[in-house]
């Protein structure tokens, strides 16, 4: 909400009240030299400017904070204020942020241009927030290990010992607390064990909320050590945060007016400053009533300048502890295809775990069967096509059999030398003689090529004069024929799903959109992803279930070649 709709709001409720106003800012340049202090001992940074300012400093004072205050009350402008004045302050390499809002605004998203910053996530839905979170416990578990290995009691003492060390302190920024732990309750464990590791790991959270009665588990509450109290809605919420019923007395035309408690310590009250930039220097200014000249919210003004500072000086950037969710779109580059020509490129990976995203192929002949199981508004039509698309441009001499099941290879151009059967047309005698030139190039121990889409169209037909099916058959195949000759790729919903012949596929993607409740009741138990076309969800033998979420390249421009393997490249 802006000031101007506030003060409209608070007109038309006929609650607005103009105090007399001071309209001199006080400024304050930033701290100069930008991002020059060590973040080991102090992460400080001024909220309100004067001759007794007001600062914070997560180390001594916290390490972690909460940010407290009805609505319009200033808490995300402060939250923005906090971290800009610490991003200001300290180079990526000591402090940097995971930012996640839970308001379904995107307020943090003018933070994103920060170096400090290794992710920014807004609006988050349910499978982007788990994912953050699970980034976060890997993380945890990482700093632990890490610890151990050195013999460092803490992060103080790994850094002293380490001063070089690519580990800054991580701040995780979170805008209404209360909805995550409404909408996520899974994610209250990882939320009290990171306030209880905190100080030793070099974790600090900073929880903005509305309400804090509710939303502040007993476990987060007592590793807390400060409380920035906003106006509050009711007193009872002031005398929790602070002992007093100072904060409710607040105007609510004051936006940025409050109280910071430090432990149990008496309440201090402040007046939050913003930043602004004029003509010259960033500056830290006094809110006054009114707008103010100056751009009142000049974010992207201030983190440019600090990004292209760090860019000058060449500051190095830590690897990334969450790294940025899957794109809803994913096109493979030049270099991707250029890495192993022979290999289908399938997708793009998210190995949170491993603070990497990697590159995911399919090679013929080398890598073994795999299936690909949704409906078309998922993606697997695009998913097939892509696979032909690139069998299309391999070795033409390599036999490759097509039981097309909906037509995908049609606008193909298949080469002559495909053997290509339509699921409409198709009489089991043209299976059996499909099969039986199949079986011939394999008992020749030639690479062959085969791939089935709209599997439910094949699987129960009946083969020749027999009462054998498809997949009778083709289980055959697959349990006979190792990889470097048969090369098998199955597309299909829920008689995939559900098929027996699923057992010899160890590779599989599962693309949720579309899908419906009936058809996931076979899929194995499975990590939530967002329901985008070609969000697919991978399980290998490396990535067992609950998977791995990928997503799959969309489409394969004509004019390139294209390749699939589980392994691939490292892109983070
Ligand atoms: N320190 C400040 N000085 C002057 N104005 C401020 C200050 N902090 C916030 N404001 C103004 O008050 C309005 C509300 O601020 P903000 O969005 O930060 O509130 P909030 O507490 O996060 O509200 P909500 O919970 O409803 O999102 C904004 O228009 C902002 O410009």
């Amino acid at each position: 909400m802006t000031a101007r709709t506030a003060t409209w709001l608070l007109d038309e409720m006929g609650a607005a009240h103009r105090p007399e106003v001071d309209r001199d800012p006080i400024r304050l340049v930033l701290p100069q030299p930008l991002m020059e202090q060590p973040g080991v001992e102090s992460l400080r940074a001024e909220l309100s400017p004067g001759e007794d300012p007001v600062t914070i400093d997560l180390v001594a004072h916290g390490p972690h904070l909460l940010i407290a205050g009805t609505t319009g009350s200033g808490k995300s402008e402060l939250l923005l204020t906090l971290l800009t004045g610490l991003a200001a302050a300290y180079p990526p390499t000591e402090v940097s942020f995971v930012l996640m809002d839970f308001k379904g605004g995107s307020s943090f998203a003018v933070l994103a241009g920060l170096p400090h910053t290794m992710s920014v996530e807004t609006n988050l839905a349910e499978a982007e927030s788990l994912r953050t979170f699970d980034a976060l416990s890997a993380e945890l578990r990482r700093r632990e290990e890490l610890f151990l290995a050195a013999g460092a009691a803490d992060f103080r003492a790994y850094r002293h010992a380490h001063p070089n060390a690519d580990l800054p302190r991580l701040v995780v920024a979170i805008d209404e607390l209360r909805v995550l732990v409404d909408d996520h309750p899974q994610a209250a464990a990882l939320l009290a064990r990171l306030a209880a590791t905190g100080r030793s790991l070099g974790f600090h959270l900073v929880l903005a909320t509305q309400r804090a009665q509710g939303a502040v588990s007993p476990d987060v509450r007592s590793n807390l050590g400060t409380v920035i109290c906003l106006r509050t809605a009711t007193e009872q919420e002031s005398w929790d945060l602070l002992g007093t019923a100072d904060a409710v007395t607040i105007a609510a035309d004051s936006p940025g007016r409050a109280y910071l408690r430090h432990g149990g310590g008496p309440p201090r009250p402040f007046q939050a400053g913003q930043f602004s930039v004029t003509t010259g220097p960033p500056t830290l200014v006094r809110w006054t009533d009114g707008e103010p000249d100056a751009d009142p919210a000049p974010w992207r003004d201030l983190t440019v300048r600090i990004g292209a500072e760090a860019v000058s000086r060449a500051l190095p950037v830590p690897a990334k502890a969450v790294t940025p969710a899957l794109p809803g779109q994913w096109t493979p580059t030049p270099q991707d295809r250029s890495e192993l020509p022979e290999a289908a490129i399938v997708g793009l990976a998210d190995l949170h775990h491993e603070r990497a995203q990697r590159v995911v192929r399919w090679l013929p002949g080398r890598d073994g069967p795999v299936a690909w199981i949704g409906t078309t508004a998922g993606g697997v039509d695009v998913a097939a096509r892509a696979v032909l698309d690139h069998l299309a441009r391999l070795d033409p001499a390599v036999p490759t059999f097509v039981l097309d099941g909906n037509g995908v290879s049609d606008s193909l151009g298949a080469p002559d030398s495909w053997s290509v059967l339509a699921a409409d047309r198709a009489t089991p005698q043209d299976l059996a003689d499909l099969l039986e030139q199949l079986k011939g190039h394999l008992a020749g121990r030639h690479l062959v090529h085969l791939v089935v889409t709209s599997w439910g169209r094949w699987s129960a037909q009946r083969v020749g004069t027999g009462y054998e099916t498809v997949e009778e058959h083709l289980a055959i195949l697959l349990r006979d024929h190792g990889p470097e000759v048969l090369a098998a790729a199955l597309f299909g919903a829920r008689e995939l799903a559900g098929g027996r012949i699923l057992g010899l596929v160890p590779t599989r993607f599962y693309l949720p959109a579309g899908s419906t409740p009936e058809h996931r009741m076979v899929w194995p138990t499975l990590q939530r992803v967002k329901e985008v076309p070609g969000r697919a969800v991978m399980i290998s033998p490396d990535h067992p279930a609950p998977g791995v979420a990928v997503q799959l390249t969309a489409g394969a421009p004509a004019d390139v070649v294209t390749g699939p393997s589980s392994a691939g490249t490292p892109r983070r």
